[in-house]
Order: structure tokens, then sequence, then C-alpha cells
């Protein structure tokens, strides 16, 4: 029966019409779920068991390096840029263009690779392990494969050629001790590809979560089992981290850089606040909303630390501390982001090394967490981080250029003093708005900058007690000890065993030889001083050619902390003891070497932290167990980073005499009392009392008065004469509310003032012996490395290999590293480097030198850098 046909036209019309719809629905659905990919299967149906398998390529011919893309595209894509907090620019061609970069599809790919150069010599690629809810979508292209729903290309290696080509069922931790063995396995040259079945797994994340140590005798594990960040780089601004980062975060496929920017800060988070850095979130709080919610800075001590929240602050059981764990991943990496597989990812907040909260943080939540360092010679750094600082006036309005100033009112333009202190007061918040309506960006010089800094340093250093370095050969020894100190030093090295190494268990394990040597400077006389240290020479396991570690062995550009313990000048314990090697090591040493455990001086076992691995850990099942030796050792570093906080808490009122005099307190037990003295008195900013305040110097720099340079001739003048002189310039200082605004009494509690002197300083960050001090007392040198730019910036590779060994992940090949290079996205200053006078930089070379001193003492080496004993001034 034939239908009629109208009905017929109706029907293909309306079929045409359902295709159509049809069609638009499948378009629509497509979109969507390109940009909500769902959930990976192994979210919905965890299971260890179940594998999938994934071809590897062989080809060398594939694009550029993925994970550098998605690296990029996944922190820009949440509308929030903060993986450049206050961008200072980007340098190479392509940083702008991966910025603006949203997640790499095959089309994408196929661009770039058009602008690819010639792969010439690059090693053959690894893929990555990752998988989707689709993974046949990328099953026509070996080269490429799926992720997040999308098709990817198989990145650069960096440094992981496959293994040769096979086809395995890897378990997953072999899996990962092939990987996480690194260099073994890598090497730059290898070649052929594999295809390798993987299983399907949980996310990472959950496992990471699960693996949380209760304690650092878990902490045995290859770098990828540990739980994440497996990297801390704590610092310091302006030497680097933003290229180490970079590098780092383009060794594929083992890191990921997942963190919601690369200064997250949660471990210091209300310093992070009162900094107004823009990297801090408030948690809860829509991403996007988090910069307005910082500006708001009365709201910064309303706002709960995600960190410290109440019921898990005093929370000290595992559970707790599994609870802040938890708290501080989701809040400072894109969980959501973290690939399928394992990898290490890193926080790179610049600042933590100067906080002792973040310290605490990483001693109790991150006791398996690596810590880098990068440096920078301190001169060049403050200049650096000037630029960085007035590139964003509307942030700093301290650093404004004072103008004339009648009763707290700018008259000549320019804020007043007292106008500039204001702000500083509300920084970013109604700061901002007078700022922006005044359309003011007229710095204070950078000279009238470091001479706030420098007469804040000197008064610190007289108040403290401090001479300046006078001694070639010596560090802070006073003349009269150097013959006796000399004697001391001979008989002991003589006569002494070799001390015990407080290395932890991992490296302790690879403990060489441990030599015993003078502090020296490369000029200096022999063995004059009467302190000494221990050099640790140590190996790492899992390394492709064991090499010595030690600072000693090539090049300068990176220093390993070497020593068994910053023996600095404090030998005196408070107690009236003496030790070569200062308080706080010296029990540790005592305790905790493989001396005490193990019976062998050089052996391992009995790391600081317990021990852990096969070796020397002094358990009999094969399972790590801290010994009670170094139990108590964690302990007793407990103890010193309670004494350290509980200070940092104290009122200066409280720890300063009326008369500026310091009080008898027990401050020694961690450090030397001077240093610990000139400490507090820079971050409490002790003259700020007195009336020396920034006002004070932009309004002398404004009116053309030559700095205040107070003169510091002689070893140790006491502080009245520049508290004096500081007095006389209270004539001109600022207005009473800002002065009670800075001495924090208005509003009945502290608030954050000034950013010319102090954390927020210029120099102060530069002085890296006193921060990381702390640190190396708390968490011990083997969990940490010195990275010096001076030294790397012009060869990177070298340095590479030293953090990837230090990580225990395979090294960059040179190609990877210049693909990176290419690729560009290191931040570099911008505009012109502003001009110190010869006067100046001679005048903080020579209160430099006793910090930078006191930090080549620490790292066991002559960094070299200007302002130190044998180069003075600029050369
Ligand atoms: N490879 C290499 N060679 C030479 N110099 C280098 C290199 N990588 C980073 N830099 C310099 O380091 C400065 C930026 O440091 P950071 O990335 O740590 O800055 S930030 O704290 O994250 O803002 C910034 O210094 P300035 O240019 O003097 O400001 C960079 O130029």
């Amino acid at each position: 029966m034939g239908k009629p046909a109208w009905l017929w036209r109706t029907t293909s019309s309306r079929r045409r019409l359902v295709v159509c719809f049809v069609i638009a629905c499948m378009a629509l659905l497509c979109s969507l779920l390109s940009k909500y990919p769902p959930p990976p299967l192994g979210v919905l149906f965890p299971s260890a068991s179940t594998s999938i398998s994934i071809p590897i390529s062989t080809s060398t011919s594939t694009s550029t390096s993925t994970s550098l893309i998605e690296n990029f595209a996944r922190l820009n894509s949440s509308h929030h840029d903060n993986w450049y907090p206050d961008d200072g620019g980007v340098r190479g061609d392509g940083g702008d263009e991966l910025r603006q970069q949203t997640f790499v599809d095959d089309e994408a790919t196929g661009d770039r690779d058009r602008d690819t150069p010639p792969r010439g010599d690059l090693p053959p690629l690894q893929g990555f392990l990752g998988f989707s809810s689709s993974p046949s979508a990328c099953d026509e292209d070996d080269s490429s494969f799926a992720i997040d729903g999308r098709c990817r290309r198989l990145a650069a290696g960096a440094g992981h050629p496959p293994s040769p080509t096979r086809t395995t069922s890897l378990p997953h931790a072999s899996a990962t001790e092939e990987r996480g063995s690194g260099g073994q396995r890598g090497g730059e040259d290898g070649e052929g590809g594999a295809h390798e079945t993987l299983p399907l797994e949980p996310p990472d994340w959950r496992q990471a979560a699960r693996r949380f140590p209760s304690s650092a005798a878990n902490c045995a594990a290859g770098i990828l089992d540990r739980p994440p960040p497996q990297l801390l780089i704590i610092g310091s601004q302006k030497a680097g981290t933003t290229s180490l980062y970079r590098y780092l975060c383009d060794h594929y496929p083992d890191v990921a850089c997942i963190a919601r920017n690369k200064e997250p800060g949660t471990l210091a988070w209300r310093a992070c606040l009162q900094r107004r850095h823009n990297g801090c979130l408030i948690p809860e709080q829509p991403i996007d909303d988090a910069d307005d919610q910082i500006d708001q800075i009365d709201q910064i001590d309303a706002i709960q630390d995600p960190m410290d929240q109440i019921e898990d602050a005093e929370d000290r059981t595992s559970k707790g501390k599994e609870r802040r764990y938890k708290t501080y991943l989701s809040t400072a990496f894109r969980m959501e982001q973290a690939p399928q597989r394992k990898f290490v990812t890193i926080d790179a907040t610049t600042w933590y090394y100067m906080e002792p909260s973040a310290l605490k943080l990483v001693e109790e939540l991150l006791p398996c967490s690596l810590l880098i360092l990068c440096v920078r010679e301190p001169l060049s750094k403050a200049i650096s981080w000037y630029r960085h600082l007035t590139q964003r006036p509307e942030k700093w309005p301290f650093l404004l250029q004072a103008g004339e100033e009648e009763n707290g009112v700018s008259t000549s333009g320019s804020l007043g003093a007292s106008e500039a202190g204001e702000l500083e007061w509300e920084r970013s918040g109604g700061g901002r708005d007078l700022l922006q309506e005044s359309n003011k960006t007229e710095f204070i010089s950078l000279e009238a900058a470091l001479a706030a800094e420098l007469a804040l340093m000197r008064m610190c250093r007289n108040l403290a007690g401090l001479p300046r370095v006078q001694s070639d050969t010596g560090f802070l020894i006073d003349d009269d000890e150097d013959a006796e100190g000399e004697a001391e030093e001979k008989e002991e090295l003589s006569s002494s065993p070799p001390p015990p190494s407080p290395l932890a268990p991992a490296a302790a394990a690879d403990v060489t030889h441990v030599d015993r040597h003078p502090i020296t400077s490369p000029d200096a006389q022999p063995s004059s001083g009467r302190r000494s240290r221990w050099s640790v020479h140590t190996q790492t396991r899992g390394r492709p050619e064991p090499k010595d570690q030690t600072s000693q062995v090539d090049g300068d550009w990176l220093e390993r902390g070497t020593q068994a313990g910053f023996d600095g000048p404090q030998s005196e314990l408070d107690d009236g003891s003496e030790s070569s090697d200062g308080p706080g090591y010296d029990d540790s040493r005592a305790v905790d070497g493989p001396g005490s455990d193990t019976g062998h001086p050089d052996g391992p076992g009995g790391g600081s932290f317990g021990a852990s691995g096969p070796e020397g850990d002094g358990s009999t099942d094969g399972q790590p167990r801290p010994s009670r030796l170094s139990r108590d050792t964690d302990a007793r570093r407990r103890k010193l980073l309670q004494v350290h906080l509980k200070q940092e808490k104290e009122e200066e009122i409280a720890e300063l005499g009326e008369d500026g005099e310091e009080k008898e307190e027990g401050d020694a037990e961690y450090n030397d009392p001077r240093f610990s003295k000139f400490l507090r008195c820079m971050h409490r900013r002790y003259p700020l009392k007195q009336g020396f305040v920034d006002g004070h110097i932009n309004q002398r720099s404004a009116m053309g008065e030559p700095l205040p340079m107070p003169d510091s001739e002689g070893k140790v003048s006491r502080p009245s004469r520049e508290l004096t002189a500081l007095d006389g310039m209270k004539r001109i200082g600022p207005t009473r509310s800002v002065e009670r605004s800075l001495q924090g009494r208005e509003g009945g509690h502290r608030k954050p003032v000034g950013g010319l002197v102090g954390r927020d300083g210029l120099l102060l960050p530069g002085l890296y012996a006193h921060f990381l001090d702390l640190w190396i007392r708390t968490i011990g040198w083997e969990r940490v490395m010195v990275v010096n730019l001076d030294a790397w910036k012009d060869h990177a590779k070298p340095m590479l290999d030293k953090v990837t060994d230090f990580l225990g992940l395979s090294r960059f090949n040179r190609t990877a590293i210049e693909m990176i290079e290419k690729e560009g996205a290191f931040k570099v200053g911008q505009g012109p480097v502003p001009e110190l006078s010869e006067r100046m930089q001679r005048e903080i070379c020579k209160e430099l030198e006793l910090h930078n001193r006191l930090f080549f003492k620490m790292v066991g080496k002559d960094l070299g850098w200007r302002c130190s004993p044998h180069q003075t001034l600029g050369n």
C-alpha cells in the first residue's frame, strides 16, 4: 500500500529535521564533551587490576613537548593568571603564545609541528601513560595518546628513552621503579620503543593521600612513590625559581605541575595574604574571586587559614595531620588534573624559606618532600626584586616616591610619606583605589630603598652585638681567640674520630666517606679559626653513575648541603658548654649517626629521621623503623622549632628593654644569640619604634638630602648613636596616625607594616643563612639542595643533572633542554636596570659580607659573590 505523496514529503522533511536535530545534538554533545570531559574510567571504576594496552611510539618525529603545553594550558585554563603572579616578563618568543594556548589537540599540534625545528638527534620518545574514556580516539596514530578525552601527541621525553621494543605487563610498582630509578634507564641516547601494558588505577592522588606518611620513617620510597608534593622550591624570589620550575615541569612524564599556580603559598597562607600575593587562594572561594578577596586586607584576620583549622590545628594525631595534609593538597593543587599515573609535583613558593610557619608544616605534614633553595648574589637579587616591585605600583605603594608633606597631605604631586604609610597599611585595598585615582607612579629610588634597609641592618647588627667581618681567616672570631682556636682545631683534627653523620636514612646509607676540615674561604689562611665542620661526601643510590655529591666536586653552580651540620659561629651553648659544631647539631650527631646506630662511623643507617631502607636501618623485618635515638632527635628538632615559633610570636617590646638593650633570654638553643637577635630586629623592624619609618626615607630622599648612612666604624658600637640619629629624624617623621599604625597599636593588634625592609624588603631576603639555618636544623641537609643561579645561568644542563639526581629522576637530555629554552617562559626583569652608586654598593657590601660568609660556611663553599670576603665590590 502506497503512501500518499504528501505524507512522503512530510516524512522526508521531518526526517530531514530529525537528522538535522540529531546532528546538532551530537555536535553539541561533542563540544560539551570536549569542554567537560567525563571523568576517567579509573575514577569511576577504581580497580588496580584492570589493564589497558597503550602503544608507545618509537617514532622520532613527533611534536614539540606536550607536557609543557599541557602544563601551561592547565595553568591558564582557570582564567586565573597566577602562574606568573606578578608577571615580570616572559623570556623567549614562545611564552606568550603558550600562555594563551589551551589544551593541544591534533590540529594544534599539527600547527605546532610546522613550527617545530627538525628534531635532529632527539631521542625516541616515551609516551604519556594516561588514558581517557575514549582511548580509541588516538588509535590510528601511535604517536599520540588520549588524556582527558583529547588526543595528544607524545611528548619529547626529558631523558626517558623507552626501553627496548617489547610488550610488557608492568605491575605499577615495577613501572615506577623503572621510572623512579631515573638515570639508569635514562641516559641520553636510548632508543627503541615499547608497548607497555599499564594498569588502570584510581587516580594517583587518591593513592597519594593514602600514602600520607605518619612519620619520616615512611620516606624510603622512590620519588614517584612518595606523597606529593615531592618537591618544594622554597625560595628565593628572583633567583631563577621560575626557570627551574619551568624546566622541571617539562620533565616528562615524571613531573606534572598541577599546582594551582607556581606559588600556591598554602603552607604559609596568612603570610601569603599579608604579602598580598595574588597567588594565595582563599579556600572555598571561586578562584576568580581570590584576588579581589585578598585585596580586602581587613578580612585577612577573619579568614580561616586552611592549614590552621581549629579542630585540626590542635589535632596532632596522624588522623588530624592527614586531614590537614589533604586540605593542603586540595587548596594548593588542581587535584582533578592529576594524571593517571605516578608523578612528581611541585610547590614552588619563593618565600617559604623565610616563613617558619611553612617549615612547621613541612616538618609536620611533608616529611618526605625534598627542598630546593635557589639563591643568587644578594645585591643583584635585591635589584631584581626592586624592579619586580616597581612593575606593580598598585601593589607596592610603599615604594612610591614621597613628595613634600604637610600635615600628612602631599603637596608635590607625589604621595607623601604619610600617604605612603597609609597605603602600605592598606596595601591594595583602599590604597589601590587611591593610587589609581591619583595616578601616582613615581617610585622611591632604588638607592633610597636600599639605604633604608642598610641603615636598619647596621642598627640591628649593632643591637645584636655582631661585629662586621674583619678577618680574612675566620668567621666572627674574636681576635684574641684565634691562637687558642687554632691550637684547639689542630688538636681536634688529630685526636677525634670522625663524627657520626646526621644524614637521613636514604642518604646516610650512601655515605661513602666523611671528611673533616676547617672552614676557610679560598683566600683564607689555613685554619686559624677554631671552628671546623664535617663534609659528608655522599653517593645517592639509584643514580646512573654514582658521583661524589659534595660541593667541592664540579663547579660552583650548585651546592648540595654537604656538611653534617652548620657549625657557624655559635659555639657557646647557653649552658656554657662548648662544641665545635654549635648547639642543635651536637646532640643530633651524637645520637643519630651511623656510629651510634651501626657502630660504623661511615656506614649507613641511623639517619636523623630514623632508619629506613634496607641498609642499616636496624630493623629485623626489613621494615623501616625509626630508632629510639633518631626519635629523640626528631623530638629535639620539633622542640627547637617550637621554641622558635614561640619566639616569633613574642612582642618585640617584651624582647627589647626600654633602652634598646636586649633582655636576657634563652634563645641560643638553636642559634647564635647574636644572629637570632639580628634577625628578630630586622623582622620586627625595631627601629621603626624609634621613628625610623619608610616615610623618613621617602621624605629625605625626596628632599634631596643625603640618605642616612649611620657610621659603623669600630667593631661593636652600641646602638645609641644610631638611634639618636634616627631619633633626630623623628622630627620630620610621619604623622601620629602612621606612627601608631606602624607600631601596630591601632586596632589593638599588629598589622603588616613597611615594605622597604624586613621580609618584604630588598636585602633581608638575601641573607639566606639566617633563614636556611632553621630549616637545616629542623629537617637536616639531606633533604635540602641549594642552587646558585649565578653559577648555572649560562649552563643549565649541569645544574639540572644535579637536581634530577637529587630528585632521583632521569636526567634531561640536551635537546629537551634546548627545546624548553626555546619555548621560553623564563621570567626576566623588565625595564632599565636602575643605577646604584659605587658608594652605596660599597656600603652595602660591607654589611652583606658578614652574611654571605655565614652562608658560604653553611654550604661549605665560597660562592664567589660580590660582597664576599675576596670580592668586596661588584667584581
Ligand atoms: N637562565 C637564566 N639565566 C640568567 N638569569 C636567569 C635565568 N633564569 C632566570 N633568571 C633570572 O632570574 C630572575 C627571575 O627569578 P625568579 O623566576 O625566581 O623570579 S620570581 O621570584 O619568581 O618572580 C630574573 O632576574 P632579573 O632579570 O635580573 O630580574 C631572571 O632574569
